[in-house]
């Protein structure tokens, strides 16, 4: 596939080897905006906006991944098999399921479940659980144990589906009988294409609303207010 791609415009050398990546674009500019020295816009085809920069000196690239397990499995594929990208860490929000999660906890995820076709359809795997890198998690949870943030690392469950049916699948019973602390939406696809083309990735998730106590954020805290764990991925890089 000739660069650029269908989705990314960006010139090959205008992408870092490691990128931070939120769903919301916005949050990708408010990431470039507030971190990174320099920061470039070099992706806005359908506003999935792009940011390179540096962080204390490193190169880096912010780039939104939209919602949902197809738009996370273009945008993680075409930066890892044609941009030659050797990390993606992405920093999303996620609904609790159990009440050891509160509005605002980070959480690492160390596995996601789904029911989704997205493996299945992509190469015929029939995994129900997609792993992050062992080795970029341990990083991830030693720098943020030397900026005292707290993480938990946690099973998050990636659905198809944000607005389900009451009669649908009950939260209580998808922790009880999968493990699942916490609900998003592209963790399983971004973990399936980091294995399928042997690179690296990780998923930092704030908690955003919580199934149990009913509490939840608004749009604009959901696009800039989760700077613990954008501290958190950035100085893992
Ligand atoms: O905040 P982001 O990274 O978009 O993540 C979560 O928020 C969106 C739903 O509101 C889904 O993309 C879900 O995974
Ligand atoms: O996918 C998501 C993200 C945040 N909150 C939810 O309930 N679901």
């Amino acid at each position: 596939m000739p660069i650029p791609t269908p989705h990314i415009e960006a010139k090959k050398e205008e992408i870092a080897g490691t990128v931070i990546m939120p769903g919301d674009p916005l949050r990708a500019r408010y990431v470039a905006e507030h971190f990174l020295e320099n920061a470039k816009l070099v992706n806005k085809v359908r506003n999935a906006y792009g940011y390179t920069g540096t962080y204390r000196g490193k190169e880096l690239t912010v780039m939104a991944s939209g919602m949902g397990m197809p738009s996370m499995g273009i945008y993680s594929y075409e930066l890892f098999k044609f941009y030659d990208v050797e990390n993606i860490i992405r920093i999303g929000s996620a609904g609790a399921y159990t009440d050891h999660l509160a509005v605002y906890d980070v959480v690492l995820v160390d596995s996601a479940w789904s029911r989704s076709s997205f493996a299945k359809v992509q190469n015929g795997c029939q995994d129900d659980v997609m792993y992050p890198s062992k080795e970029l998690n341990a990083k991830i949870l030693e720098t943020a144990e030397n900026l005292q943030i707290p993480v938990k690392p946690a099973r998050v469950h990636s659905s198809d589906v944000f607005y389900a049916e009451d009669n649908m699948d009950d939260f209580r019973e998808l922790y009880r009988k999968h493990q699942c602390e916490c609900v998003e939406m592209e963790s399983f696809a971004l973990f399936h294409n980091a294995k399928l083309l042997g690179k690296n990735a990780a998923c930092l998730l704030t908690i955003s609303d919580s199934f149990v106590t009913h509490e939840e954020l608004s749009s604009l805290a959901r696009q800039e207010s989760f700077e613990n764990m954008m501290k958190v991925a950035l100085e893992s890089c």
